[in-house]
């Protein structure tokens, strides 16, 4: 297949972020506090400061039941569903299509006082993976998005401050198949979704607002994102 100009990139960031989120929270390195806890749902994070921003790292581990790790996916990747789902989006758009599998988005979020409004372009990729642990069982399936440039969008010219992310969203299908044979249904799976992320604030903004904003949006996003993807698929035939 002809390669494009991410390809070298999108690949190596692909292989860590998920080497990364494959590794349990205690092999991830020391310092990882629970800081929300919702039923399955755990989310971790670590306090980490860059040129005095805080960039704290942030990993979430969930299990949904009803839905596969292929339309957990599909539902974040794909710009459509996007202004469903992210409450804190103000405008998405499509830079480019470099593939199928592989976009480039420019967001603007809402502003979060006292802090100036963000906004954030990334690359966007989605792939599955083969289930190396268990061979016969469902692939795998991620989508990272990384930071990138535009020229056609400099960062810091307009109102807005430019983050900086990296995000893995890794999703783990179960399958439990019905003692009598009968045929899987949403009943018999679930998905281990781990998300994790990293965000640059870019512009200095306080410690403190940064630090709020991610405790009370990150459970708030998570839920919200699978309660919608849940909703979505209740009525479709499973998407492995
Ligand atoms: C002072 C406030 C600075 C932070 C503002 C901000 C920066 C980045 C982002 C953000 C979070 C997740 C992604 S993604 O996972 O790629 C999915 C596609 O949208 C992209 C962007 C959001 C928000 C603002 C709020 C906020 C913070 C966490 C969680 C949710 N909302």
């Amino acid at each position: 297949a002809i390669q494009h100009r991410l390809w070298p990139e999108v690949d190596r960031l692909v292989k860590q972020q998920v080497a990364m989120a494959r590794m349990g929270i205690g092999e991830c390195g020391t310092g990882w506090q629970l800081f929300a806890e919702d039923g399955e749902m755990k989310m971790y994070r670590r306090e980490e400061e860059v040129d005095g921003m805080v960039v704290d790292p942030l990993k979430a581990v969930h299990v949904v039941k009803g839905i596969t790790g292929h339309e957990v996916c599909d539902y974040f990747f794909n710009p459509k569903y996007r202004y469903d789902w992210e409450t804190t989006l103000e405008h998405m758009t499509v830079l480019e299509t470099i593939s199928d599998d592989t976009l480039v988005f420019l967001q603007t979020h809402k502003r979060i006082w006292p802090a100036s409004q963000r906004d954030v372009v990334f690359w966007s990729h989605m792939r599955k993976l083969p289930n190396d642990q268990d061979r016969d069982g469902p692939d795998i399936w991620t989508v990272v998005n990384n930071s990138t440039e535009s020229p056609e969008h400099p960062a810091n010219v307009g109102k807005c401050v430019r983050i900086y992310l990296t995000v893995c969203l890794l999703c783990q299908t179960r399958v439990h198949p019905p003692k009598d044979g009968a045929p899987i249904t949403r009943n018999n799976v679930s998905c281990k979704i781990t998300y994790c992320s990293v965000v640059n604030p870019g512009g200095w903004a306080p410690a403190s607002v940064l630090r709020a904003v991610y405790k009370r949006e990150y459970p708030k996003f998570l839920k919200r994102f699978t309660s919608y993807v849940i909703n979505q698929t209740k009525n479709k035939p499973l998407m492995f």
